[in-house]
């Protein structure tokens, strides 16, 4: 929250886009009214008969002006308004403005949907390509599990991850270190593997950092020799002092959780004394670990996240994700932090715990080298569907997380969105609003406006999870499909931290402002989303609890800093609705495992359905496989490059090469443009090639090596 202004704005933006026109069709916009909110409210019935025209495709529905009438609005509101009491989640819908005979022709396909996420569930092979099964679910319900054997797998895995958690937050797994205790965690991995552990990371992490055990003990061997001098007489009483105490090391958030957990048992001081002691042990249990992650394959990203750890690197937990244990960043980045732990002299093996499929080339390299430990990626668990298997649940757990709770806020979503009955479906309303707002091909924008510092990277979530998911070239019938119809692309805007949607829409769409003026007042910064390039639709991510309870003051009479957040919220979202803008707004009571485990479930089924809606492979990557490829490939033209090089480079007298003869002798003439990337690329990272003449002007390049030992230069 970076403005001065005072005028809050969303945690994170992120634009999912189309790249190619829609049909003309889905284009056409009439202006007819609506029919009454009755009428809507029976169509929404999945028990009523479908009032359209069936005949009539879906995408030649007419999309008509959205109801603007206050009273007919609140009633949309009212009947269309999913609340799911157990998870305090609700779900808005009335400001996309699908019509009844839209939800009507919507109907059917829904059904189909949901009947295919039933065999998906009961372990149909739906990823054909590679023959796996889909089962994100059975891991918050194993009950589920096609087979007694795979049910075993996965309660087993989760014991073992709370007991090694446990181990490593009690001090009973240590590093070798004098250290004597884990305080860090470095994460390796990326996309499916990194994106759910950050999200929930920031999303829950404890505020405070991690406790220091030597500072506690002195802390807490003072407070005890005082204690008998203590004039406490109630647990109240004492529970205060004690609260005190100990929320003076700033640790207030364990604190807390340990406080409740022996409060309403104490009754004499004697007995609280005792109480105390024991406490002392359990609160052990809640020294957690930082943590950190290296998500790429940037080598100044990496020497940072490994310089930021110092010296404790000697008391860092390794966490190296990556399903197929063969992910090009991934190992990348294992190997330079094996490098960092041999210059600092560290056995990494000690330290370092592999999270993969069972013989993968990772997981037969920390068998071979001894890891500390080894936790399984199931095949039947997609990348980016696996926050809630041991990608996300160990990192979370070392955090001092609750992913028991993670699990069951996931679950009970996952009963609320197996119903079919629409309107009671939260992950089938939001694959309708998507179908709606982009004409089911991709026609407009998706911008996820997380309202809370805490979600800031919940969008950058689900841009893998949409992305890769949707963004799909072929349908499964293997037709190519209408444009790039599914794929929503991204405009990742958490390169600012302050993650203003006014900074992405008006860089990208609303050339006519300047972005500062954006931020001097909320009248200017709502004019401009108004005003601006109307390809997009919202969904706004809202919490109604603004901090814990008894924290929150008044900043001026009767406002607090929370009600100047949920203001801009509500403003932006009536501003937008009025210019035709349409969104959704998913609301949680709050922030916590439970929200967080439930928030995962609703957006991979309603992936998942909305797959079924366009009828495309929603577990199946294979433009990310093309692009791995593509990757792979320039790195080979780069040592055949080498080659010639040497060769040319070897002989008396040495024979410079230009461009063209490069090309030539690779036999690739068609690629001199990345022949020139790569020797540049080279030349600006001092390695042993020389490129004489001028980069801003190509063809008088002339390049040869410095040294002439190929085997050195390829090792
Ligand atoms: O877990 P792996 O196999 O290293 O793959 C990492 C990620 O890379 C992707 O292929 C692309 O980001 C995702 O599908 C996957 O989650």
């Amino acid at each position: 929250m970076a403005s001065i202004s005072g005028v809050c704005s969303p945690s994170s933006a992120v634009r999912l886009r189309r790249s190619l026109p829609v049909p003309y069709s889905v284009h056409l916009r009439h202006i007819r009214p609506l029919r009454s909110v009755a009428d809507l409210h029976r169509s929404s019935s999945a028990s009523s008969a479908p009032s359209a025209d069936a005949s009539l495709p879906v995408e030649k529905v007419e999309k008509r002006s959205i109801e603007k009438n206050p009273i007919n609005l609140w009633h949309r509101y009212v009947d269309w308004l999913y609340q799911h009491k157990e998870l305090g989640l609700f779900l808005d819908v009335s400001r996309i403005g699908f019509t009844d005979e839209f939800f009507d022709l919507m109907e059917p396909r829904l059904q189909k949907a949901f009947v295919a996420m039933q065999d998906l569930e009961k372990g149909a092979i739906a990823n054909p390509d590679e023959g796996r099964m889909v089962g994100h679910y059975w891991l918050r319900n194993s009950k589920l599990a096609p087979t007694s054997f795979l049910r075993l797998q996965i309660e087993n895995t989760l014991d073992s991850i709370c007991k090694f958690a446990n181990d490593v937050i009690s001090a009973k797994i240590k590093p070798p270190s004098p250290a004597g205790r884990f305080t860090q965690v470095l994460s390796v991995g990326i996309g499916g593997s990194a994106l759910g552990p950050q999200f929930v990371a920031e999303a829950l992490a404890p505020d405070n950092p991690p406790l220091k055990i030597v500072e506690l003990k002195k802390t807490l061997a003072l407070f005890l020799d005082s204690a008998s001098h203590f004039p406490l007489h109630s647990s109240g009483r004492w529970l205060m002092a004690l609260r005190k105490m100990l929320t003076s090391l700033a640790y207030i958030r364990c604190i807390n959780v340990v406080c409740m957990s022996i409060s309403g048992k104490m009754t004499s001081f004697a007995w609280q004394a005792t109480r105390f002691k024991s406490m002392y042990f359990n609160f052990c249990f809640f020294v957690v670990c930082q943590i950190r992650f290296i998500d790429n394959t940037d080598p100044a990203g990496i020497d940072h996240q490994i310089a930021q750890l110092g010296p404790e690197l000697a008391s860092t937990l390794v966490i190296v994700i990556s399903k197929s244990g063969g992910t090009p960043e991934t190992r990348n980045g294992l190997l330079e932090v094996q490098k960092a732990f041999r210059e600092a002299g560290l056995d990494f093996s000690k330290q370092g715990v592999a999270i993969t499929q069972e013989n993968s080339l990772l997981d037969n390299t920390a068998k071979i080298e001894g890891w500390l430990a080894r936790f399984p990626m199931f095949d039947w668990v997609g990348g980016r569907t696996s926050e809630l298997s041991a990608v996300g649940l160990l990192p979370a757990a070392l955090q001092g997380i609750d992913i028991k709770e993670m699990l069951a806020g996931a679950s009970l979503m996952d009963e609320a969105t197996r119903l079919s009955v629409v309107k009671n479906n939260p992950a089938a309303l939001l694959a309708l609003c998507w179908y709606w707002a982009s004409d089911g091909v991709g026609s407009k924008d998706m911008v996820v406006l997380p309202y809370k510092d805490s979600l800031l990277l919940f969008s950058r979530y689900l841009q893998q999870l949409v992305m890769e998911s949707l963004g799909k070239e072929f349908d499964l019938n293997g037709n190519r499909v209408c444009s790039i119809s599914f794929g929503w692309f991204l405009y990742d805007s958490s390169a600012s931290q302050l993650a203003y949607l006014e900074h992405e829409l008006l860089i990208k769409d609303f050339q006519c402002m300047e972005i500062k003026e954006a931020r001097t007042s909320m009248r200017e910064y709502i004019q401009q989303l108004r005003e601006g390039v109307h390809n997009f639709f919202v969904t706004f991510i809202e919490v109604l609890r603004d901090r814990p309870p008894g924290h929150d003051w008044e900043l001026e009479p009767g406002v607090t800093c929370g009600d100047y957040l949920f203001g801009m919220l509500q403003g932006t979202r009536s501003a937008l609705y009025a210019n035709d803008r349409e969104s959704i707004t998913v609301t949680v009571q709050e922030v916590t495992p439970r929200s967080v485990g439930a928030l995962i479930a609703l957006y991979e089924r309603a992936v998942g359905i909305y797959a079924q809606l366009v009828n495309i492979n929603a577990y199946h990557q294979p433009g990310v496989e093309a692009g791995k490829k593509a990757a792979g490939e320039v790195l080979a033209l780069q040592k055949r490059i080498l080659t010639v090089l040497s060769e040319a480079s070897c002989k008396l007298p040495v024979e410079p090469l230009s461009l063209e003869e490069i090309a030539e002798r690779c036999h690739v003439p068609e690629q001199i443009e990345m022949i020139y990337k790569i020797i540049a690329h080279m030349a600006a990272n001092d390695r042993a090639l020389i490129a004489e003449g001028s980069c801003g002007s190509p063809r008088s390049i002339k390049v040869y090596l410095g040294e002439c030992n190929i085997d050195e230069l390829l090792a």
